[in-house]
């Protein structure tokens, strides 16, 4: 895991060999400090390089072992004995130096970085904050701003950056473990105290305060809700304002708060399930490691609307040469200029040339017959593609791959008008096509593996995330938003409102609720696919019953509010109102309310309040059943398939880890029983229905061996304080000494179902804490958290119990801070997180139970008569949204309007548009600082800690 050679004579060059990014495992963590040891105990050692294998210094912590128990030694005092030691230490970056890798290298007494080397603490996109002295000393040594920025950004910097901020001592374009070695000799004898970095002051702006609060600003309107970034924020004031060794009890303090955090497990899920969807694979089990993708040096793509201008944008910039087709002298002019305008700002934007002369633009298909691959991206009519495809598969020479863009037309029935049905495949943009990072690879039955490999590595090669899913209306992402929309109509018809459901779904995470993100993507598209299909229009049956199609529910209300010409933002007028056509700022419009007054007494609907528990569940839980189905349509590879179309197509907030996640985190269980209890009040909803697999997968699981055993294995200790009845949230006792038992697909990630599990214990001593404020106005960001946490407690206070033993809670739980696991207690004049205490439901005497893992009403409430009002509401996070603007791509086959989300041309990935919801949790407004003695959390003051 780690080399260690002698060089030179007389330094030790320790190389870290844990390929393929050399993370900080914990045998690598043994392996430096041996070899440190060694190092600093040889008479012939008078320096020392350290570097990493196969040109790449260290990726960071093993974030694999972040699921399990911590095991081996801890990385903190590994990197301690490098900078106390008496002997020279230099890190030679090469590649990357990332997280804890970054970390070691501020350890080190210098840094040399090659020229190509990128730098960063990306922690915080991971849910999590730099916990191995980053946070303390990235400020020491570049100052607050700049490392304020890289830390609550996780920017990866240059190498010439990281020397402009003196970050490394120097760059080279040469080997940096070679002239590391030279530089290594060279400081031998020179002092070594002020190159540790521990010992330097933080150099202070007089404006502390004020930058801190602005950052804080910042960061809540970039990703509300969001928690690792304001931690990070705490940690850097830590850095300013404490000496060293304070500063990092508090940096592993908020560490240990965010570490076991569900938003924490989601984004790091998130992280995994991204590279786990680049290994595809097939029903036919061809996959990613046993199909060769065809080299694609020439491409051709039909149709220059704002898909095809995209996609020609997306292939030219990494170097393919592309033939543009239109069908009119007009367009294809008016494409052109599009194009290249489009190009240049984007070369401009990168620091490089544009590269314009790979361009070729043309109104003959007969320009086509050497490409290597065609995308066709004309308007979504099938009758029309396939006359585009028969008259490829006439022009092109045989070999040429063929694809469509279509949003969910049936793959197959193109494929079977050419003379190559193999060749055929689909690639589902999102729009804008050269900013939102998701490809949906579609497999047709007849699509070869090499049509499958050539489209995901192109896709790849584009910069996309590419997800392999099969052929079937909709593919994976717009067919299951189709139940979602459905949803949301419903429930309006039912009593909500579009503001209502707007800010429920905003207040879960997502940037735009669905009715904004209607009328921001406009309305009369879907209108049109709904008229073409039947649903709507002449054609339908005058007969036909108004709220019912093919004997299923359906809700003409988007089909009312666009026949008064409400086609959303572009005509100022929608679901909501605004000031002017084109104007972004929705405002609630009475006529709306009218419309859906009158629609309810004309069909006798009685509305009824619709809490916002009830909106995310119906809204949500639909579209993980509809997941399911996929999965059991083989339509999808694995949930994390599902998950990553949902996180890079259409906005699902990062922070929740994606639709099958979420439902994992809820507990799959529950999804069930809500799903059952909302078919049986709507038994028209045929998407309500639980689909069979999970819902037998869950029946199984209770009867599995495995189970048993871990249930055994769990009854076996019981009375052991570190067991307890498992919340669905935390690792498993089984998956923890490696039995995972993989009934349900959540076990695989490490976060099972089983019923008991073991929970990592902490003293309450060691718990994260910080001290009461006497006033209000001493308020800090973490009691900021505490208080956030108390009122949330509060609203659902009536459901609390108190805890079992309180004279003694020896031991609390960190995890989960929005699954309300937790409730805030003051222990011994400090604010601390305590684990909500089980639920005895045989207590006779006790306010209505809730499960620990959802805030969900009991079973024998109705909608029309919920008795208890816990409400779903988290953190948000926005992300910017983008509408499809093209009438090619703006709608999925099923008539809905389809979401997507896009990073504004950015690669950060935490980015938003900055929607700020003034009912997020953690913002400043609704965050009201109680005093402990107005509070009902429960105060105990006399704790005997050591109990
Ligand atoms: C009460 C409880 C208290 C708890 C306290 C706990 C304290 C715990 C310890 C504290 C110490 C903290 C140390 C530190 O601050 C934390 C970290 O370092 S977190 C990690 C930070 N690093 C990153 O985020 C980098 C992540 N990786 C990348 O961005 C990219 O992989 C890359 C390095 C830029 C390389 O990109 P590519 O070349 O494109 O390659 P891939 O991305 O496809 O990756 C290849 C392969 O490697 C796997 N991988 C990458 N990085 C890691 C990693 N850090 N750990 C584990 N695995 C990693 C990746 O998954 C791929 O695997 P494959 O898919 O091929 O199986």
């Amino acid at each position: 895991m780690a080399r260690y050679e002698l060089v030179k004579r007389s330094v030790a060059l320790i190389t870290l060999t844990n390929p393929p990014v050399n993370a900080l495992s914990s045998p690598v963590r043994h392996a430096i400090a041996n070899s440190m040891e060694r190092a600093l105990s040889d008479p012939k050692v008078r320096a020392v390089v350290i570097c990493g294998e196969n040109g790449r210094f260290c990726g960071g912590a093993d974030i694999r072992e972040f699921a399990g128990p911590l095991r081996g030694p801890p990385l903190i005092p590994v990197l301690e004995a490098i900078e106390a030691g008496d002997k020279p230490v230099v890190a030679a970056i090469e590649g990357m130096a990332l997280g804890g890798g970054f970390e070691l290298a501020l350890f080190c007494h210098y840094r040399i970085a090659q020229s190509k080397a990128r730098l960063g603490l990306p922690e915080v996109t991971l849910g999590i904050l730099p916990a191995a002295g980053g946070t303390q000393r990235l400020p020491r040594l570049i100052g607050i701003p700049a490392a304020l920025e890289m830390i609550t950004t996780g920017r990866h910097i240059s190498a010439q950056e990281a020397l402009k901020l003196g970050i490394v001592d120097q760059v080279t374009d040469q080997n940096a473990c070679e002239t590391a070695l030279e530089f290594a000799l060279k400081a031998v004898g020179k002092p070594l105290s002020p190159r540790r970095v521990s010992t330097l002051t933080t150099p202070c702006p007089p404006d502390l305060d004020a930058l801190l609060e602005a950052a804080t600003m910042q960061v809540k309107k970039k990703t509300p809700g969001v928690m690792a970034p304001l931690a990070c924020i705490q940690a850097v004031r830590a850095a300013a304002t404490m000496p060293y060794s304070k500063g990092m009890k508090q940096e592993s303090e908020l560490m240990a708060t965010l570490f076991n955090s569900g938003q924490a497990r989601a984004l790091q899920y998130c992280f995994f399930a991204q590279r786990t969807a680049g290994k595809w694979t097939l029903p036919s089990g061809a996959q990613w490691n046993n199909s060769k993708p065809r080299e694609i040096r020439s491409a051709a793509v039909i149709g220059l609307g704002t898909m095809g201008r995209g996609i020609v944008v997306s292939l030219a910039r990494v170097g393919i040469s592309v033939i543009a087709v239109e069908s009119e002298k007009k367009l294809l002019e008016n494409g052109r200029q599009m194009v290249i305008g489009m190009l240049e700002r984007d070369a401009k934007r990168r620091g490089v040339s544009a590269s314009l002369n790979l361009l070729k633009f043309t109104l003959s298909l007969q320009d086509l017959k050497d490409v290597d691959l065609v995308i066709e991206a004309v308007f979504e009519d099938m009758a029309l593609k396939k006359r585009v495809f028969q008259e490829l598969s006439k022009v092109c020479r045989p070999g040429t791959l063929l694809c469509t863009n279509t949003s969910g037309l049936d793959v197959d029935a193109l494929a079977g008008v050419t003379d190559r049905p193999h060749l055929v495949a689909g690639m589902h943009f999102f729009s804008p096509a050269h900013v939102m990072k998701l490809l949906e690879v579609v497999c047709g039955p007849r699509s070869s593996s090499e049509t499958i490999a050539t489209a995901m590595s192109l896709g790849k090669k584009m910069g996309k995330v590419s997800v392999a899913v099969g052929n079937c209306p909709g593919f994976v992402g717009n067919r299951m938003l189709k139940p979602y929309l459905d949803q949301a109509t419903f429930l309006l018809e039912e009593g909500a409102t579009p503001e209502q459901i707007d800010k429920a779904l905003e207040d879960f995470g997502f940037a735009m609720g669905v009715f904004r993100m209607s009328d921001l993507a406009g309305l009369d598209v879907g209108w049109r696919v709904r008229k073409e299909s039947g649903l709507t229009g002449p054609d339908v049956d005058p007969k036909n019953p108004p709220r019912k199609r093919q004997g299923r529910r359906y809700c003409p209300i988007p089909d009312m509010v666009c026949e008064q010409g409400r086609f959303g933002q572009k005509t100022g007028r929608g679901w909501y109102k605004y000031d002017k056509p084109g104007d972004t700022n929705a405002k609630p419009d009475p006529l709306i309310q009218n419309l859906l007054e009158t629609y309810r007494s004309r069909y006798g609907i009685q509305p009824r309040n619709i809490s916002d528990q009830e909106i995310i569940e119906r809204c949500l839980f639909v579209l993980a059943n509809e997941g399911f189905r996929i999965l059991e349509d083989g339509m999808a590879a694995r949930p994390e398939d599902i998950d990553v179309i949902y996180l890079f197509g259409y906005a699902f907030p990062r922070h929740r880890g994606g639709p099958m996640f979420y439902a994992s985190m809820v507990g799959l269980e529950r999804v069930l029983e809500r799903l059952e209890h909302y078919h049986q009040a709507h038994p028209d909803v045929p998407h309500l229905e639980p689909i069979t697999m999970a819902y037998t997968g869950a029946q199984k699981a209770l009867k599995s061996d495995k189970l048993d055993e871990a249930q055994a294995l769990a009854k076996s200790c019981a009375g052991r304080p570190d067991f307890l009845p498992c919340d669905g949230l935390s690792i498993c006792a089984t998956h923890s000494h490696g039995k995972c038992f993989k009934l349900h697909w959540c076990c695989h990630l490490g976060w099972c179902h089983c019923k008991y599990v073991y929970q990592p214990m902490t003293n309450v001593a060691q718990l994260p804490s910080t001290p009461v404020p006497a006033a209000p106005s001493d308020c800090t960001d973490t009691i900021d958290l505490s208080i956030s946490l108390t009122e949330r407690f509060l609203r659902i206070s009536p459901c609390f119990l108190p805890p079992p033993c309180p004279e003694s809670p020896k031991y609390c739980n960190i995890a989960e801070l929005f699954i309300d696991d937790y409730i805030v207690k003051r222990i011994n004049g400090k604010m601390c997180y305590v684990q909500r205490p089980p639920i005895h439901t045989e207590a006779p005497s006790t306010p209505p139970q809730i499960n620990p893992a959802s805030l969900t009403p009991q079973k024998q409430h109705t909608e029309d008569k919920q008795t208890v009002e816990e409400t779903v509401k988290g953190p948000k996070m926005g992300h910017c949204s983008s509408p499809s603007s093209s009438e090619d791509s703006g709608i999925n086959a099923l008539g809905g309007h389809y979401l997507e989300s896009c990073e504004e041309e950015s690669e950060d990935e935490l980015s938003t548009d900055g929607h700020s919801s003034p009912g997020s949790l953690w913002d400043q407004d609704e965050c009201t600082l109680l005093s402990p003695s107005k509070s009902i959390v429960e105060i105990i003051e006399n704790i005997e800690t050591t109990v």
